[in-house]
Parts: structure tokens; sequence; C-alpha cells
């Protein structure tokens, strides 16, 4: 048999039927549901007289128009709509629901891996574009739009394309200071926005294998970013080590028959990729957006570009309408930007380990009285756990507010949005005109450079910090 990239392991696994020159008809494992893709879905299954053809492989949750504060208490009328729309949806089709009282209410690419859905191997689909971050455990998973929510809904089966292959070798290792956020960062902005489109990009490289499961997803989670279809790590001891034990995932003798399983899921050595790419990371420093679009970013010890000096037309053009929306000056350093507003969350960044990662920046310090800044847990069981941690408090001592799960300041879905004009370092993984609220401007960056710029008023290099040990007063 010849050898195989571990996409076409996947998907072989799954066709159901495969015709030449036509899209297949793929067989899908998981569907995630929030309430922001799904209400026409629902609809549609409700006008034609359908059921859900699989609820047990059917989960819901709300993250998007959930209120941060007084989260009960949703004031914006379509919002309240999606929201309770979505709990009726799941009543009446018998999907499980993971509601605003429950634990495990959140971020849907936070806490479905949390509960241990998302499994290697499996494919995985939401109406929702970062639903590339389960891609971390090895399993094919990317975002729908709604008429296909409803076809799964339906099916549970999507018509889909054989997308291409691409190989990406993180070559070297990290730095101290270069988080998983910074490779997905220094990556876009070297090959822009569109590189990926077409393609299922494949991981892999040391600086990937030494990735803690929840780096991973940060890195998968900005593929869509990229313009791919969905982002794959080949799963190992990391991957299997996260899973046993969650809730949804097999036990006992069935977990290690599993695992065994999702070990021949891997990429034969040898298996040929349409594209492959090296990106070195030894020289990689922290990473800054400077424009709106996720490639438009560079790194803390860089400038503003100057756009007269870009290679080509389109790149000056760009740049310039980007520097205007963005109110920057060209050539001004990273670290002479300041900042308005900082957000620490997402599904990008609103995992434990980043409010850790942040929390160890903050503590001991204060938040710059000119910023704003708040974390938001990307799901209540990532709160429950900061809190056991006491992460709260250091945050609150530092002047953070610390707030209930949600997509939040991620998008202006909900309260949390900036006003015209106001600046802000973001976990998040867009910076689009408007993103985070009309006129608003979204600087991407890690949980660390965040914290570190929520202190400082400004950017700052996050490699020269000093770690304070005791909370001051
Ligand atoms: C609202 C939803 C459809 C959207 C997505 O698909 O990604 C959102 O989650 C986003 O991040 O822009
Ligand atoms: S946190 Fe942001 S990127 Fe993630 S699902 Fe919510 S809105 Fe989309």
């Amino acid at each position: 048999m010849s050898k195989q990239t571990m996409f076409e392991k996947i998907w072989n696994n799954h066709v159901i039927v495969a015709e030449q020159g036509k899209p297949s008809i793929l067989y899908i494992d998981l569907h995630l549901v929030h309430e922001v893709t799904s209400p026409q879905a629902f609809e549609g299954l409700r006008l034609t007289g359908r059921k859900v053809r699989r609820p047990e492989l059917t989960f819901a949750t709300m993250d998007h128009n959930v209120p941060t504060k007084d989260r009960f208490n949703i004031k914006d009328p379509i919002s309240k709509q999606q929201v309770d729309t979505l709990t009726d949806n799941c009543r009446e089709f018998g999907v499980k629901l993971y509601d605003l009282d429950t634990i495990d209410q959140g971020v849907v690419h936070v806490m479905g891996p949390e509960l241990g859905l998302t499994h290697p191997g499996k494919t995985i689909v939401c109406g929702d574009s970062h639903t590339s971050t389960h891609g971390a455990f090895g399993a094919l998973a990317f975002g729908i739009g709604t008429s296909e929510v409803e076809h799964v809904l339906a099916t549970q089966c999507l018509q889909q394309s054989k997308a291409k292959t691409m190989l990406i070798r993180f070559n070297g290792a990290r730095k101290p200071g270069i988080t998983a956020k910074d490779l997905i960062l220094g990556l876009i902005a070297k090959y822009g926005t569109d590189f990926g489109t077409g393609y299922v990009m494949e991981y892999s490289g040391e600086a990937i294998r030494t990735l803690t499961m929840e780096e991973r997803m940060t890195v998968c989670n900005m593929s869509i970013e990229a313009g791919a279809r969905a982002g794959l790590i080949a799963p190992d001891q990391t991957t299997f080590d996260y899973l046993r034990g969650r809730e949804y995932v097999p036990q006992g003798a069935a977990f290690d028959a599993a695992v065994e399983q999702w070990k021949a899921l891997c990429s034969d050595e040898g298996a040929e990729y349409d594209t492959v790419l090296d990106f070195d990371v030894n020289t990689l420093v922290p990473q800054v957006t400077w424009g709106t679009s996720p490639g438009m970013g560079t790194g803390i010890t860089s400038s503003v570009p100057v756009p007269e000096q870009l290679p080509t037309e389109n790149e000056r053009k760009a740049a310039m309408s980007a520097l205007e929306y963005m109110g920057l000056k060209p050539g001004t350093p990273m670290t002479e930007i300041e900042i308005d507003y900082v957000f620490i969350g997402s599904c990008t960044n609103g995992r434990i380990e980043d409010l850790r990662a942040a929390a160890s920046i903050a503590r001991g310090y204060k938040v710059s009285p000119n910023v704003t800044a708040i974390v938001v847990p990307g799901s209540g069981r990532v709160k429950l756990q900061a809190e056991k941690e006491g992460l709260d408090k250091i945050f609150t001592a530092a002047g953070f507010e610390w707030r209930d799960a949600g997509c939040s300041m991620c998008l202006a879905m909900n309260p949390d949005v900036l006003q015209p004009g106001q600046r802000c370092a973001s976990t998040s993984n867009r910076n689009f005109e408007g993103r985070q609220g009309r006129g608003g401007r979204t600087h991407l960056v890690s949980p660390e450079m965040a914290a570190a710029a929520a202190v400082q008023g400004r950017f700052v290099d996050v490699r020269n910090w000093e770690l304070k040990s005791e909370v001051t007063a």
C-alpha cells in the first residue's frame, strides 16, 4: 500500500461516496453547535419535518452572545433571541446543551476538548471557522456554513472536496519568551493570509512536538487565518496524556486500545505532500500585529512598516490603508505604541495555561492607569481552575477585571466592545477593521505580551520582563 499522510488516512476512513471529479460524501463523527450559526439550520429541519440524525454525536453550547458580566441578563434583543432559540432547539431536537448554568459552558473550541469530545482521527465540524483548533489532536476539524450545519444535523454527512496537503516544519527550538502564539503569528506574518488556501496543513518539527496540547490548540486555531481548510498535528504521548480520564474518552482497556489506533494515524515515513514549507524558530521574536489582517505583523524589536519600502504595489496600498485605520505612523517602533485596552481570552488563548502565563507576568505589578484590562476564561472549567490556583486574585490585585466565560471581546457580538479609536492588545485571532467594535484597533499578541502591555501601557519585549514572586500591596 502506498504511503499516506495523516490527512489522507482520516479522509479515507470517513469517505462514504467518492466519484471522480465530484465532491465526496464524508461521515462526520462530532458536530459542535453554537447559538450564532444554528438557528436557521434547526429551522430548516423543522420546516421539512426532519430530526437530528445522530443527537448523541451533536453537542451545543452558547458563547458568542454571552455577556461576561451579569451573564443571565442578556440585554441585546438579538443575542437574547439566539441564546433562547438554541435552548429551545436543543430541547426540541434532543441535543445535549452546555447551558449558561453549567460549568462546562464556554467557547465551543475550549469546552469541547476539555470534555474529551475531540479525539485523534475524528472528523469534526462546527458552524465556526476556528473549528480548526481541534486539529491539534490529529482530528480532521473544520468550519462549515449554516446550510451545511443543517445538512450535518439531518444526515451526519457532509459533501467535501478533497483538500491538498501541506507540511509545515517548525525547525529549531523555541527560546524563552517565545510562545505558541508567536509561532503561528510569525508563520502568517511571513507567508500571508492565503498561502494555505485549498490545503490542510500539518504542523511538525521539534518546536511542535515539544508543545503542550493547549499550545498546539493555539497553533491549529489560527490555521484558518492562513487560509487553510484545517490544521493537523500528529497525536503522540502528549495527546494521550491530555485525553486520558476525560468525560467523553473511552476508559480503561478501551482507552489503551484507542491509543493503539490513534498511533497508526500519523503520516507514514516518506508520505508525499503537495507542498512543504520550512519555518525557522531559532530567530523568532515575540510577535505583534500592526495592521488589519493577521498577516500584518512583525517582531516586538521591529517597527511599523514604511509602506513606500514594501516590495509590491498591492502591499503598499494595503499597508497604507491599514495604518490609516490603525492610527499608526510609518516607522514607529513597536515598543512606542501605546494602548488603551487589553483583552486576555478567546479560543486562541483563553485556556488555563494562557491565564497562568499572563498571571505570572502580572503578578506583583499594577495595570497602567491609562489601560482597561479584562481577563476572560475560555470556559467555566478554566475559570474554576484559575480560581483554585488563585490566578483571579493575582489579576484583580493588579487591576485586571476577572470575567465569566465567553467569546467576549474577540468579536463585537456581546457587551465587551472597544469604543471608536481605542487600541487593544488582544490575545484573540482576528484584527479586521471593527472586529472588536466599530473603529476599534486590534493588535494580536500572546497572553504574556498582553499582560506586560497592560502594565506598561505600551508594547514591551516580554523577554526582558522581571518576574516578581510576591504580590506587593
Ligand atoms: C460567529 C462565527 C460564525 C465566527 C466564525 O465562524 O469564526 C466567529 O466565531 C469568528 O471568530 O469570527
Ligand atoms: S473566541 Fe473568537 S474566534 Fe473563537 S469562536 Fe469565539 S468569536 Fe470565534
